[in-house]
């Protein structure tokens, strides 16, 4: 760097918080940093689309991936794989307050990248086929994607914390 301007650089060691990592590690962040907002108990959420494929990723990336290639774009990062296996993941994470570990609450559903089909106006919904359905998210009627989701699934079990801790 010395040479590039004229200016003088330090390096200084200062421990930046980034927000990488794995989805259980982000959210654990995100509910912390929530909480530090607030006297009040905080709950936050994060999804996942994991393909099996890339040992996981785009994961918590899932957002710059579909804002950069698109839902086709996602079909062909798994295209040229055998395997078109994905999850998506739904985690919500409550904090009770900024001194206290958050709780995980994991919501999962198998399934695969396929070339994507149905309404288009929800995120990665039409290249979503989950397993032992013929239809994509985006396919299906409201009801039955929420009967289903990775979030129903998280949710479910974030009530039944929050009814066995009243
Ligand atoms: O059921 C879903 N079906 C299709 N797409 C979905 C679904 N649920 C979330 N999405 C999309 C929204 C976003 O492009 C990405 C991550 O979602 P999510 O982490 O909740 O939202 P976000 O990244 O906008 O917020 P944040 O910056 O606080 O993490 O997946
Ligand atoms: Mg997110």
């Amino acid at each position: 760097m010395e040479d590039v301007t004229n200016f003088e650089f330090d390096n200084l060691k200062l421990d930046l918080d980034e927000y990488q990592g794995t989805p259980e590690e982000i959210v654990t962040k995100k509910a912390k940093l929530a909480a530090t907002h607030t006297d009040n108990p905080v709950l936050v959420e994060d999804v996942s689309l994991c393909f099996n494929a890339y040992k996981g990723l785009p994961g918590p990336y899932i957002k710059d991936f579909l804002k950069q290639l698109g839902t086709e774009g996602l079909y062909k990062m798994v295209s040229g794989f055998d395997d078109h296996t994905a999850y998506a993941q739904c985690i919500f994470a409550y904090c009770e307050n900024k001194d206290s570990e958050p709780v995980l609450f994991v919501g999962k559903n198998e399934g695969k990248i396929v070339e994507p089909r149905g309404d288009t106006s929800f995120g990665w919904d039409p290249v979503f086929l989950p397993d032992g359905y013929e239809q994509t998210y985006a396919e299906m009627d409201k009801a039955t994607k929420n009967s289903i989701s990775h979030r129903s699934r998280s949710v479910a079990k974030l009530k039944e914390y929050l009814q066995t801790e009243e």
